[in-house]
């Protein structure tokens, strides 16, 4: 699906029920030029949706979507109401029902009976017309926020390595999944105390809604259906990000919107931020994206779990800063790719030796792991991996970002690796344990 036009690079932009208008840019705020046909539903906190779900904060918005934190006057719980644009694909919630429908049973070995659990249950759908279309709305479990909202509020600190270890683990069995995966889709789970919260205790814990008046360019009037305010979302208060204890580490997939399946469709179009995008998506870009293009993002999406930051990510990520990235870390691209950088010579020898005009470091896998892996955690004074654990995590990790697709390990072989199954599951299946202990002893209903 193509991104929605007319975005300046600032978020400010037009609106298109009015090409005259322009909107100020609201951090932590959708684009407001999108409130026009085809775009965003106007959503207000204290409106009700599908006749039961009473909106009472915002839990974020995307591309192509507002999220709402609902409270279910049905069922009396609390629910995410995703209320998408009007020019969404229906992909989403098809794909979340067939996930739903799957049988719990089946287990070829490829992780996809135990990483079911990280696939948030559609809980209903149903559809708003408004002013600018028919919007389809998605209603989900509530998460806490996404595991890279947590690390930039917390200021990259990294988590303790339990914690880091059985997210990672999560990440792997939901590969089964396809899915475009990054720390941006990937949402901690709401501990179960805050379910229990009434509206009042839930605004005094959270805090009210944060309104901001939406302003325009020249003080041009907002046009119809489009909000005059903008909301901003909640903070479900939380432990910083180094101290989030293991059993909080539960995770739960989030937007579904971009996924597809292999068997019956082709893709080309790689939706995950480009730093964890891989390299074939660059440079074979006619031939469709394959499951090992979800291999590569998700070895990525590990190292950023267990890391302060991304393994080919620069302050400023192009798609030359990232294949520069890629070469130091891994070395010379094929041929056939290198040949087609054309910016490869201003660094980088013909052999792919990176060429170095100060004592400034290479980016090597070692490297990065002692200033991204290990550094922060000595800081912090935290655990810090030992060098068995070290081997076999690069063990793993580098056969997941060979360069050409067909040369990548498998799912399988991902799940069979030591570092999974010496290092992550063990630390997964603790917190699960933890939890079963948790029920046991919880006091029984009245
Ligand atoms: N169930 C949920 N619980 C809490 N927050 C959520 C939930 N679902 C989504 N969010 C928040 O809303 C944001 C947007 O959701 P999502 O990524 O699904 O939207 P989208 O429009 O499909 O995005 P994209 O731009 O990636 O296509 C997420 O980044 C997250 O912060």
């Amino acid at each position: 699906m193509s991104k929605p036009a007319t975005q300046s690079s600032d978020g400010a932009g037009t609106s298109d029920l009015d090409l005259d208008v322009r909107f100020h840019a609201i951090d932590d705020a959708e684009p407001f030029y999108r409130y026009g046909l085809g775009g965003y539903h106007p959503v207000a906190i204290g409106d009700r949706l599908g006749s039961r779900y009473h909106i009472l904060h915002k839990l974020g918005h995307g591309s192509y979507s507002t999220v709402w934190l609902a409270r279910d006057q049905t069922l009396q719980r609390l629910v995410a109401v995703k209320v998408c644009t009007a020019d969404a694909s229906p992909r989403e919630s098809e794909i979340l029902s067939l996930l739903k429908n799957l049988s719990e049973v089946d287990d070829d070995g490829d992780g996809g009976a135990l990483g079911r659990g990280m696939i948030p249950t559609l809980l209903n759908t149903f559809r708003i017309d408004g002013p600018h279309g028919a919007h389809t709305c998605l209603v989900t479990d509530v998460g806490r926020c996404s595991v890279h909202e947590a690390k930039r509020r917390g200021s990259y600190a990294p988590l303790m390595l339990p914690v880091a270890r059985a997210i990672a683990a999560q990440l792997i069995l939901t590969v089964a999944y396809l899915h475009d995966l990054h720390l941006g889709n990937v949402l901690l789970r709401l501990p179960q105390e805050f379910h229990l919260w009434s509206d009042e205790e839930l605004l005094v814990r959270c805090g009210e809604p944060e309104l901001e008046p939406v302003q325009t360019f020249d003080d041009k009037p907002i046009p119809p259906g489009v909000p005059l305010v903008a909301t901003l979302p909640v903070w479900f208060p939380m432990e910083r990000i180094n101290k989030l204890p293991l059993s909080d580490a539960h995770v739960v997939l989030a937007d579904f919107g971009e996924s597809y399946r292999p068997s019956q469709e082709s893709k080309f179009e790689c939706c995950t931020p480009v730093h964890c995008r891989p390299p074939e998506n660059r440079f074979e870009p006619t031939k469709p994206k394959s499951f090992p293009s979800d291999i590569w993002t998700l070895a990525c999406a590990v190292w950023a779990t267990l890391a302060q930051r991304s393994v080919f990510e620069m302050f400023w990520s192009t798609e030359d800063n990232v294949t520069w990235m890629q070469v130091q870390a891994l070395g010379k691209l094929p041929d056939e790719w290198w040949e087609k950088w054309d910016a490869r010579s201003k660094d980088f020898t013909e052999e792919g030796q990176p060429i170095r005009a100060d004592d400034s470091p290479v980016y090597t896998f070692d490297y990065q792991f002692e200033d991204a892996m290990q550094e922060g955690r000595r800081r912090y004074k935290m655990e810090t991996m030992d060098s068995a654990e070290k081997e076999a995590l690069l063990a793993k990790l580098r056969p997941m970002l060979a360069y050409k697709p067909e040369q990548r390990c498998n799912v399988k072989e991902v799940l069979g690796s030591e570092w999974m199954t010496r290092y992550a599951m063990p630390d997964y299946e603790g917190m699960r344990a933890r939890d079963e202990l948790q029920v046991r002893r919880a006091p029984p209903a009245k």
